[in-house]
This record gives C-alpha cells, structure tokens and sequence, in this order.
C-alpha cells in the first residue's frame, strides 16, 4: 500500500498535486478539508460544528479529525494506497495516523513537504479565494491559518524527519515540475 501524506501551508498546492497522483498512482484521495466542505454545504451536525472553527481560521479539534479520518479510510475498498491531503495538521494527529495505520497492518509510505514562500502563499490564496469563492480565502483569515500553520503544523516536518519519511519538494514553479519531482521520489520508495 501506498500511504502518502502531502503536506504544505495552505495555498502550497497540496490540492493540486494529489489530484495528479490519484490519476497516476490509482490511489483513494481523502482531503479532509473537501469532507469537512461538503459537510457544511449538507448543513449536518459535523458540518455546522465544523463551520465554526473554519470561520475562524481555526483547526478541528483532533478527537473529531480523527474519527472523521477513519471512517473515511475504512470506506475504501481493495484500496491500493491513500494520499492524506490536510491531514496530519497536528503532532496528536501524526501520531494517531500511525496508529489507525498500524492497528490496519501499514504505514505512511512518504510525507511530502511542498515548501513555498509565504508571498506566493498570499498570491495564490487571494486568487483562489476569488475565483473559486471559498470563505476562508480572504486575507484576514488567510493570516491566521498561515499562523496556526507555523504554531501547530510546521512542527510535524521534524517529526516525519525523525520518523525517516521526510522528503523535501521546492513547490514554486510549474504545476507540471513540482508533479515531476514528486513522482521521482514516489518512484524511489
Ligand atoms: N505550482 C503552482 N504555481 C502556481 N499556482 C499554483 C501552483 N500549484 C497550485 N497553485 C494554485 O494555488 C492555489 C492553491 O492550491 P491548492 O492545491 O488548492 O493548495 P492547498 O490544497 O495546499 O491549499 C490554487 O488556486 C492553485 O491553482
Ligand atoms: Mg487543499
């Protein structure tokens, strides 16, 4: 099984990438940002729960992710793999991903680090927010995810560091490129 976490501030192209290799790798996508959307659009209990926290710019607390999390992974059937996009956000959250993986005989195979400088990050975030309309795009709360982005997130590149999964991918310049040297270290695995 190919377990793949990607992972990046937002607007370093996480969505972007795991789309390309769902298509190359036939591996199940699970962004947890996308579930927790189409929560809020069906206006269910989750959804209005979660509402509050994105409003704010906040993270979901971890308990809820966490099951979020699983009950997705269980759905899949005869998967061959699952890219995680937005999802460990926290150390507790790496954690109880290897332990959902482990009680299911796996592992994450690779975590990788889209690294792009925060005046791209703005750029993309404002356009994004413009174009496709999602809330949270507006330049106030785009500050305060880049900051619980670096508070509570960042730490994790030292813990798949340590965990010997780290691999490093410079996510500025063409989408193409950047899927380039992903699909190079996918390929080494
Ligand atoms: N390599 C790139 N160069 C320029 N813009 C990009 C690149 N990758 C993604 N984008 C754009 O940046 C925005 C954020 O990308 P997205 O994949 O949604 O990021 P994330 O899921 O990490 O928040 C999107 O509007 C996307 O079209
Ligand atoms: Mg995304």
């Amino acid at each position: 099984m190919l377990n793949i976490v990607i992972f990046g501030a937002p607007g370093s192209g996480k969505g972007t990438q795991s789309e390309r290799i769902v298509e190359k790798y036939g591996i199940n996508h699970i962004s947890t940002g996308d579930v927790l959307r189409a929560e809020i659009k069906n206006g269910t209990e989750l959804g209005k729960t979660a509402k509050g926290y994105i409003d704010q710019g906040q993270l979901i607390p971890d308990e809820l992710m966490i099951d979020i999390l699983a009950s997705v992974f269980d759905s899949f059937k005869d998967s061959k793999g699952v890219i995680f996009d937005g999802f460990p956000r926290t150390i507790a959250q790496a954690e109880a991903l290897k332990k959902m993986l482990a009680e299911r005989g796996q592992d994450v195979s690779v975590m990788v680090d889209l690294d792009v400088p925060e005046e791209e990050l703005m750029v993309r975030l404002i356009k994004r927010g413009k174009d496709s309309g999602r809330a949270d795009d507006n330049e106030e709360t785009i500050k305060k995810r880049l900051h619980v982005y670096h508070s509570q997130t960042a730490p994790l590149i030292d813990w798949y560091k340590n965990e010997k999964k780290y691999q490093h991918i410079n996510g500025l310049g063409t989408m193409e490129g950047i899927f380039a040297e992903i699909c190079e270290a996918v390929d080494k695995l």
